[in-house]
């Protein structure tokens, strides 16, 4: 079931054309992706999607209503822009039941503490917000987010400027987020890592256009996979190659003394390791790597800014 369509979706700022045609959907469990270098317009298309920014054309659709006119979908999610909406002068604690009153939670004072134990800020929950580092703060937010339960949760850059060990609790909040509360989520992100981490669908947006949308396996494994195998002598290396070079579905191969490469090409790698065992090839070890979502990601905005 699709939680979030977004179609056609055109925005200009101006008169220069920042989005020029968005389509793209995300299914309910989800945890999407939105890629794409500085300026390209992700955030503009996250405020579309929120009911923030009106779009010139095309529609975005959040539980098939758009948001800027069905009020009550804002209980059903959750967001996590920029701005945090936190108050420096207040505590942790004190922050969270402000939205969960204003969210009108129920079992409020444990809920409060239950988010507290999520984000791992139980023992700062009576610590100035205005006291704390950049990576307690956005956990908060995220508690923040997800206080009143929502289905679906909305970030926008939420590892923008946190060290290693904070990039890596958000991003395990939001497996977590996803795993154990089969919540959707949207992640727009530079952080290419995290998306490949966390991720289970990506968008590339360049310039205002979609350049790439599936889910992440198959875009890593489109292109052909590799896969490397070792062999114990160069004989066994040379037979490899011949086997390789004559099997179905292998598009090219190479060998650098006693490690062969193949890139596949519809070949799977248990057939292709029988045949050269049944060759006599003395197998040491064999690797199959996927490109990364980074070579993905590079490769997909030359190629936009190529045809540009
Ligand atoms: N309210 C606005 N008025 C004028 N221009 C705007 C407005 N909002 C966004 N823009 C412009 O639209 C373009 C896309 O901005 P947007 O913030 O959506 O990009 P982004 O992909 O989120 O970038 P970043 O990764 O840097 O956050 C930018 O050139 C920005 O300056």
């Amino acid at each position: 079931m699709d939680i979030i369509t977004v179609e056609n979706l055109q925005k200009a700022f101006k008169g220069r054309a920042v989005l020029k045609d968005i389509t793209f959907s995300v299914k309910k469990g989800e945890v999407f992706g939105f890629l794409g270098p500085n300026g390209a317009g992700k955030t503009t298309t996250m405020r579309c999607m929120l009911g923030l920014l009106r779009p010139d054309a095309g529609e975005a659709l959040v539980f098939g209503e758009n948001m800027a006119v069905s009020d009550r979908l804002r209980g059903r999610i959750g967001v996590l822009l920029e701005k945090d909406g936190l108050s420096d002068r207040l505590t942790a604690c004190e922050n969270l039941d402000y939205y969960a009153r204003l969210y009108g939670v129920s079992g409020r004072d444990e809920r409060v503490r239950e988010i507290l134990e999520f984000v791992g800020l139980t023992e700062r929950k009576d610590s100035l917000v205005g006291t704390f580092s950049t990576g307690m703060r956005r956990k908060l937010g995220i508690g923040r987010a997800i206080l009143h339960n929502p289905e679906a949760l909305f970030l926008d850059e939420p590892s923008a400027g946190l060290d290693p060990e904070a990039q890596r609790m958000v991003r395990d909040l939001i497996a977590d987020l996803s795993r154990e509360e089969e919540m959707t989520v949207v992640v727009n992100s530079h952080n290419l890592d995290e998306v490949q981490r966390v991720c289970s669908t990506v968008a590339i947006l360049h310039d205002g256009r979609i350049r790439a949308f599936d889910t992440v396996e198959r875009l890593r494994s489109g292109g052909g996979a590799e896969v490397r195998i070792v062999l114990s002598d160069r004989s066994s290396a040379e037979r490899a190659l011949a086997v390789l070079s004559a099997a179905t579905g292998v598009a090219a191969v190479s060998r650098e003394g006693e490690e062969v490469s193949a890139r596949l090409d519809g070949a799977d790698v248990p057939t292709l390791v029988r045949a050269m065992a049944e060759a006599g090839c003395a197998i040491e070890e064999v690797r199959k790597d996927h490109r990364s979502l980074e070579e993905i990601y590079l490769s997909v905005v030359r190629q936009a800014e190529g045809s540009a």
